[in-house]
């Protein structure tokens, strides 16, 4: 009887077992008439041990041949072994190679970050990147929960669009058979609509901007979740955000310590995402800054090394709240009680990652929006379905968007968001 095709992760169901893994070889190394095969499977890695005594000389011969990342099939008797990677080994009975990987040019020596962004097809199955990936679908999926149990509708925004949404100097522009359309930078005017059907609506998709500079918290395409609430203010939105964020941590911390550990990320700074999350005004956010030593002069928008020094005065993210309104965009309500500023809200998270959602309330008063349309400049038929929100059955409301993998880097402890994305388009990169 052929013995069952299993994944390594379920290993621990068949102690003492013939099964077959089917998978890729990680590494080998061997030890006189012993070879030690590490195999992974896309779910885990185990240790294959080939003895040459237990097995067929054509096993024993095609053991030493396999080459880094050759694909292949092990049969063999699963043992607990605490000390093997996953605490399970295989007694190797079997082995069939499947395709030799020839020169495959990861190898386990250091490579720097441009050989492996061009190779990143392959780098994938690394097991740093394979860790961060994994716990991104965890993200992903926490986020899409959360949504769901409060009651939100998945209403899909278009990605081809006529007009900008955050400013006209990140647009990608396209050709939509002799019109102008713009790749989606939010899908947040459209999430207004679907709010004003639904009560409670959110998108998830790839939004694009096309930012000139070189940072290591900005692509040019990158994935953003973005709910809208009819009736909605600034506390509303701000107690949704912090929401998201804790369910989505709570998540990974719940199912990826291991990987967290091998990413050697200190979770304590995580173990503190709980709600409330404290809360200042841009006023209050100058008075700390001038108060660490920054020249910051009120009017001016927060860079990088403000946002990590606002960051570092709370031990959990921070919500920056009533920005001036004119460093905001076109759509932003203004507060009632003093125009100058908006009631918008960004989050900043600790140690230094900074700007992880952008949301706030909308102007809801048409003549106040079509104002805004003309002074920021925006082309209005462009914005005539926008505008008609406001001429039916207009109501306060407003929401945010969540950039996946600023908060990926956040939770996963990473330098740069290029790890976070699996296919990441950068200034100078649109390969692989
Ligand atoms: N529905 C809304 O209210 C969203 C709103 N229209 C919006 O797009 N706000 S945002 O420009 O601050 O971007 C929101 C978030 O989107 C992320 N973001 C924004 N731009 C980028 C780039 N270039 N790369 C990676 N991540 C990015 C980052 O987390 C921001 O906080
Ligand atoms: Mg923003």
């Amino acid at each position: 009887q052929t013995a069952p095709r299993v994944d390594v992760d379920d290993l621990g169901q068949y102690v003492g077992k013939p099964v077959q893994v089917w998978g890729w070889l990680f590494n080998s190394r061997s030890s006189g008439r012993i070879v030690f095969l590490l195999v992974r499977d896309g779910t885990g890695l185990v240790q294959a041990v080939v003895s040459q005594r237990d097995v067929e000389g054509r096993v024993w011969d095609q053991a030493r041949r396999l080459t880094q990342e050759s694909s292949l099939k092990v049969t063999g008797t699963v043992r607990a072994d605490e000390r093997a990677p996953g605490g399970f080994e295989l007694l190797v009975q079997d082995l069939e190679l499947v395709h030799l990987a020839v020169d495959y040019p990861i190898t386990p020596k250091e490579h720097g970050v441009d050989f492996l962004l061009d190779h990143r097809h392959l780098w994938l199955r690394s097991r740093r990147q394979h860790a961060i990936l994994r716990i991104r679908s965890t993200l992903v999926g926490a986020v899409r929960e959360f949504f769901d149990r409060e009651g939100f509708v998945l209403v899909d925004a278009p990605i081809l669009t006529p007009a900008a949404v955050e400013g006209t100097t990140t647009l990608f522009r396209t050709d939509y058979f002799g019109t102008p359309a713009y790749l989606s930078q939010s899908g947040q005017l459209y999430m207004e609509a679907a709010a004003m059907a639904f009560g409670r609506a959110y998108c998830f998709g790839p939004t694009f901007r096309a930012e000139h500079s070189k940072t290591r918290r900005h692509l040019m395409e990158f994935w953003m979740v973005e709910p809208e609430m009819a009736w909605a203010g600034l506390d509303d939105i701000c107690r949704l955000a912090e929401g998201l964020v804790s369910h989505v941590v709570g998540r990974v911390l719940e199912r990826h310590r291991p990987e967290l550990a091998l990413l050697e990320r200190d979770t304590a700074p995580l173990e503190r995402v709980r709600p409330p999350f404290p809360r200042v005004t841009y006023d209050e956010a100058i008075e700390i800054l001038r108060k660490n030593g920054a020249a910051v002069e009120w009017g001016a928008d927060f860079g990088g090394d403000e946002e990590t020094i606002l960051s570092n005065a709370f031990d959990r993210p921070v919500f920056v709240t009533h920005y001036p309104a004119h460093i905001k965009a076109f759509y932003m309500k203004p507060a009632p009680d003093r125009p100058e500023v908006v009631l918008g809200a960004d989050l900043l998270a600790p140690e230094g990652y900074g700007e992880i959602i952008g949301g706030g309330q909308r102007i809801d008063d048409l003549e106040l929006l079509m104002r805004r349309i003309e002074e920021h400049h925006l082309p209005k038929e462009a914005y005539e379905w926008y505008l008609d929100l406001r001429r039916y059955g207009s109501v306060p409301h407003g929401g945010f968007g969540m950039g996946i993998e600023r908060v990926l880097a956040w939770i996963c402890g990473l330098p740069h968001v290029r790890e976070t994305i699996p296919f990441p388009r950068t200034l100078y990169r649109l390969y692989p």
